[in-house]
């Protein structure tokens, strides 16, 4: 498999020496308004090295607004923000050569063709180069990697949407980032390039030691990339855990319906099973249309979403949020 840097893959060697695990986001009490509208009231979040974060949220909930604030291209409202040590509106050029950050949607540099441009960029790293981490990337290596070899000639104007995304990454990613920044990678990818993309993360990860936090409205999405899914909505996270964690803590609560003597009656419940065998030891025979429902975390967060754009943001979030504490 190729990599974009020779040796020992990142991760592990990170893993050997236990940096691991140390925060390299932190956020507390993270406020944003425009004008008189408030879109964050508080978020809290951390990501730690190593760690692909997904921030889950639909359409509006301030996902971008969270991740430009993170990269230094908003200034906040109000709260504590830390990214690599540093807090963003103070980062200089030194800080910022070490993240990357691929942008929803990527219009300039059309006329360039795809091997300039990604060499253009990486040029702007290397005064940067660290100790185990020389920048830039190698142009050639990272086309391969990316699969944009054969178009490397190509002027970006020319590229399918999907093979022009690949451009964004490599774009973000020429500097060799120890925090990799993606608002909505795959948004317009077919399935096969969204796979690739996947692996291509992944790989980032293990071979790079890049921590990633990316933002989706695609659960689907946040449970194949992410170690952890971090959900924004009502202008808070609400949810905080691996996609196994959200899901078992959802499947805790079942809803359980039957009819007594013609009574319809609804129950909802952490131990479903218990439930049914005490509704027969009291109620024997006269127990009937017994239904038991576990919500999928889709459903849930469908629900969720729902409710957001009916207009009951706040609502729908702190049901969300007790649902699946
Ligand atoms: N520059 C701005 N001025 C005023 N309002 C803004 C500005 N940028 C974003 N907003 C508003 O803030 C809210 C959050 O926007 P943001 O783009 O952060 O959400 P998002 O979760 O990334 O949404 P999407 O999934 O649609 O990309 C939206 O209601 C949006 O209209």
């Amino acid at each position: 498999m190729t990599s974009l840097s020779s040796g020992t893959p990142a991760r592990a060697e990170a893993q050997a020496t236990g940096a691991l695990g140390r925060a390299v986001v932190e956020v507390r009490g993270l406020r944003m308004n425009y004008g008189t509208t408030e879109v964050l009231r508080g978020v809290d979040l951390t990501v730690r090295r190593g760690e692909v974060v997904a921030l889950l949220g639909p359409n509006g909930a301030g996902k971008t607004t969270t991740i430009e604030i993170l990269e230094g291209f908003r200034r906040r409202s109000d709260g504590e923000v830390s990214v690599l040590g540093t807090d963003p509106d103070r980062g200089d050029e030194r800080w910022r050569a070490r993240l990357g950050v691929v942008l929803q949607s990527w219009r300039d540099h059309a006329r360039w063709r795809v091997r300039e441009l990604v060499d253009h960029f990486g040029r702007f790293y290397a005064p940067y180069s660290e100790e185990g981490r020389t920048r830039p990337a190698d142009t050639d290596r990272l086309l391969e990697v990316l699969g944009l070899t054969e178009h490397a000639g190509k002027r970006v104007e020319d590229l399918s949407g999907g093979q022009r995304r690949r451009v964004d990454v490599a774009l973000g990613v020429v500097g060799r980032p120890e925090l990799l920044f993606l608002d909505e990678p795959t948004a317009g990818l077919d399935p096969r390039a969204r796979r690739d993309f996947h692996e291509l993360i992944h790989r980032l990860v293990d071979e790079e030691d890049t921590t990633v936090l990316l933002t989706t409205h695609d659960l689907d999405e946040a449970e194949k990339l992410a170690d952890r899914i971090l959900i924004l909505a009502g202008g808070r996270i609400v949810a905080d855990g691996s996609a196994e964690q959200l899901t078992a803590l959802v499947e805790r609560e079942s809803e359980v319906a039957w009819t007594v003597d013609g009574a319809r009656h609804l129950h909802t419940t952490g131990s479903p099973a218990r439930h049914v065998a005490e509704l027969y030891r009291v109620h024997g025979d006269a127990v009937a249309n017994l239904r038991v429902t576990r919500p999928s975390l889709e459903e849930v967060y469908l629900d969720m979403v729902r409710h957001h754009e009916s207009g009951a943001a706040e609502r729908a979030a702190a049901e969300f949020g007790k649902e699946i504490r």
